[in-house]
């Protein structure tokens, strides 16, 4: 049995976290640490988990937060991660950060990151970034030797596992990726604030950071050490009435091949990809049947016509965009089953 503690428990990525370790027959969760809800039970900021963890949160200087805890999640905002990881590494624990602290391997490619999206460009422990991973398992096999592993962002899960097959295959033009991404609510996080106020999200949708949303740095990234060429791409991030779910449109120009072509380079090359599927256009698609799971479904056709790609990614941004990552993660981290508590249909509707 290994022991876990969740920093940033009172939100949606911590919660999500908790639902999940509750059920892992491996994993007992030890510690709850978090900023407003310091002092509340967890299942009283969170009724639904009443009887399953009435464990309490403290905060992050509370003397529990610095016993050894075999793996720490980090579920919160930039920053908070890359100054105590340190620490948490040298006890002797793994750490999964869900931010963008950890998702680059230099602290050049670092500031690259914060510098697009307007953050700090200095990294608080450059030193960690040569042995941190980028965690998408799909495309960096991780295992026991990882300590510390940087969970992608949402989209970014979406947009890589649906473009991945068609770049490393070389059938599209790089430079002409446009990725249309909608998002349910629930990516904001928990905290309110006006833009996130009922009255504007209900019966409501709009594009957002058109000037640099910060996932297009970890996409390209990703895409450009499976071609012989930069890749770049439009990334329009969207959010959309839904609570949770992620759907990316995906298109790009083929060098002329068929719709059936592409599907079996899709197929092939996420074969062994248990949480990825592969289906032709002829299957109907939606969020529903990737809700509460930690599957990526990718419709892939071809627009013969006009020689285009087309990828439909859904994923759960809290699942396969979040704590369901962080788990295969540490399920790989431990040498544990990656589907342990993961492989289920989820609930549909
Ligand atoms: N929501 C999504 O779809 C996705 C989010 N992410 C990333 O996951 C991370 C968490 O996101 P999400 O769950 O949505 O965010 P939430 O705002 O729902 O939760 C963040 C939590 O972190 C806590 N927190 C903030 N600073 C600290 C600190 N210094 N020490 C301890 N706890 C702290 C907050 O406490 P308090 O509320 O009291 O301030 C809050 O409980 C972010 O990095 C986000 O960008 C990644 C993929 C998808
Ligand atoms: C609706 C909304 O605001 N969604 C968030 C998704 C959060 C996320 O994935 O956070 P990271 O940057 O840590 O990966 C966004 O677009 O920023």
């Amino acid at each position: 049995m290994i022991k876990a503690k969740i920093v940033g428990a009172g939100g949606y990525g911590g919660v999500g976290i908790t639902e999940l370790l509750l059920k892992h027959p491996e994993v007992e969760i030890g510690c709850l640490v978090s900023l407003s809800d310091t002092g509340r039970k967890m299942s009283d900021v969170f009724p639904h988990l009443r009887g399953f963890c009435d464990e309490v949160i403290v905060s992050p200087d509370d003397p529990k937060t610095r016993e050894l805890y075999d793996v720490v999640f980090y579920s919160t905002p930039d920053g908070v991660g890359m100054k105590s990881a340190a620490a948490e590494l040298e006890r002797g624990a793994k750490v999964i950060d869900y931010s963008g602290d950890f998702r680059f391997g230099t602290a050049d490619r670092y500031a690259e990151y914060a510098n697009f999206i307007g953050l700090d460009p200095v990294h608080k422990s450059p030193e960690l970034l040569p042995n941190t991973e980028y965690g998408l398992p799909e495309l960096h096999p991780i295992d026991e030797s990882h300590r510390l592993v940087g969970n992608p962002g949402c989209f970014a899960v979406s947009c890589i596992l649906g473009l991945a097959p068609a770049v490393a295959a070389g059938i599209i033009d790089p430079k002409s990726i446009i990725a249309d991404c909608k998002t349910g609510v629930s990516g904001a996080g928990k905290k309110p604030n006006a833009a996130f106020h009922y009255p504007n999200r209900y019966d409501n949708m709009n594009a957002y950071r058109l000037a640099g949303h910060q996932h297009t740095v970890e996409v390209e990234q990703e895409l450009s050490l499976l071609s012989q060429e930069q890749v770049q791409m439009t990334f329009t991030a969207q959010v959309v009435p839904v609570c949770r779910g992620i759907m990316s449109s995906l298109y790009a120009s083929l060098h002329g091949q068929k719709a059936n072509e592409v599907v079996e380079i899709y197929r092939e090359y996420h074969k062994n990809n248990r949480f990825v599927r592969v289906q032709d256009a002829g299957t109907p698609a939606s969020i529903a049947d990737v809700r509460g799971t930690n599957y990526c479904n990718l419709t892939v056709d071809a627009d013969e016509r006009n020689n285009r790609l087309r990828v439909i990614s859904h994923i759960d941004n809290l699942m396969k965009g979040q704590a369901g990552n962080a788990l295969q993660n540490m399920n790989l981290m431990f040498g544990f089953d990656s589907g342990t508590t993961l492989a289920n249909p989820g609930q549909y509707p």
